[in-house]
């Protein structure tokens, strides 16, 4: 690990099970077997360097650099306001950069914005879904502006409701969804491309423990076929269990990153990151929040 500078691992060392996947058949729903890649696990899922995003005045993104390897499962956290949302935004083609270069398994996702769209799904922190859908029509109109066939969408909505325990919701407008079912119908609509990269940010966020601990058997499952995940959280505990590598983001910059037991250094992630980002306050809060 080093300040500034990702570490760059070989992904085959902390995910030897990593192959080459063939196409989904859609009777299985074996988290493993959902929706393998389609493109090689050479080189780096996510490559960033020098990307900058201003805000009026204030510095969002600020000459950031990160390598994701493929076959990684990566953590990124950081601070509110630390520029995780912004970074992803801009990484997987929502947001255009100030400066900076990105690619996903080499593509430029700036210069050849729908070759890297096809290759990444996305799950955003707040951006609104066509909630007067059900969740049915959702994942499938998602689906279908993929290019895929009505048959190979149909069948992937329907695996992908099953595994995400939304199969007797499926005919219940979006509108009408808690917020942990939503995560869920709009996690189906990032996976059902067969995306390389799956970028989630805040994935956990409002979802059951049991949802949650199905979510992450997907994710892994996803991982062990090949293809390479990006979560954004502030739970660092699961971070610390989920994830291979990690990058603490604050002020925009990236504070540290590499393998999670070179960024942890021995302690855990959650100490780690309060040592790397500070802010901790002492003291018990102002003397009229107490009641005695
Ligand atoms: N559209 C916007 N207009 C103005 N400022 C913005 C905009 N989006 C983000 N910012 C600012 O950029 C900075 C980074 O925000 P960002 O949402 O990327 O942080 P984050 O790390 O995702 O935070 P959190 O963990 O709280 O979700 C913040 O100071 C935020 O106020």
């Amino acid at each position: 690990m080093s300040l500034e500078d990702p570490v760059q691992t070989d992904p085959v060392q902390t995910n030897s099970t990593q192959t080459n996947s063939t196409q989904t058949n859609s009777t299985q729903t074996d988290p493993a077997q959902v929706l393998p890649p389609v493109t090689d696990a050479h080189g780096p899922a996510l490559e960033i360097r020098g990307l900058t995003k201003r805000f009026g005045e204030k510095v969002a993104v600020d000459n950031l650099a990160l390598t994701v390897p493929s076959g990684s499962f990566y953590g990124l956290v950081g601070p509110n306001g630390a520029g995780k949302t912004t970074t992803l935004s801009m990484a997987t083609g929502l947001m255009r950069p100030d400066a900076g270069d990105i690619t996903i398994h080499g593509v430029n996702v700036w210069q050849d914005l729908i070759k890297a769209k096809r290759l990444v799904g996305v799950l955003s922190d707040g951006v609104r879904l066509f909630d007067r859908l059900t969740g049915t029509q959702l994942v499938t109109y998602a689906g279908l502006l993929s290019g895929m066939s009505r048959e190979t969408v149909a069948e992937r909505t329907h695996d992908l409701l099953n595994l995400l325990d939304l199969e007797s919701a499926g005919g219940t407008l979006v509108v009408d969804y808690s917020a942990g079912m939503t995560k869920k119908i709009a996690l189906a609509c990032a996976l059902v491309h067969a995306p390389s990269l799956l970028v989630l940010d805040e994935p956990f966020e409002s979802v059951d423990p049991v949802s949650a601990a199905n979510i992450r058997d997907i994710l892994d499952g996803f991982v062990k076929s090949g293809g390479t995940v990006i979560v954004s959280s502030h739970a660092m505990d699961l971070v610390q269990r989920m994830c291979d590598h990690v990058a603490v983001i604050a002020q925009g910059r990236v504070l540290a990153a590499g393998t999670t037991e070179e960024v942890r250094q021995g302690s855990t992630l959650e100490d780690r990151f309060v040592e790397l980002v500070g802010g901790r306050r002492t003291g018990e809060g102002p003397e009229w929040l107490r009641l005695s």
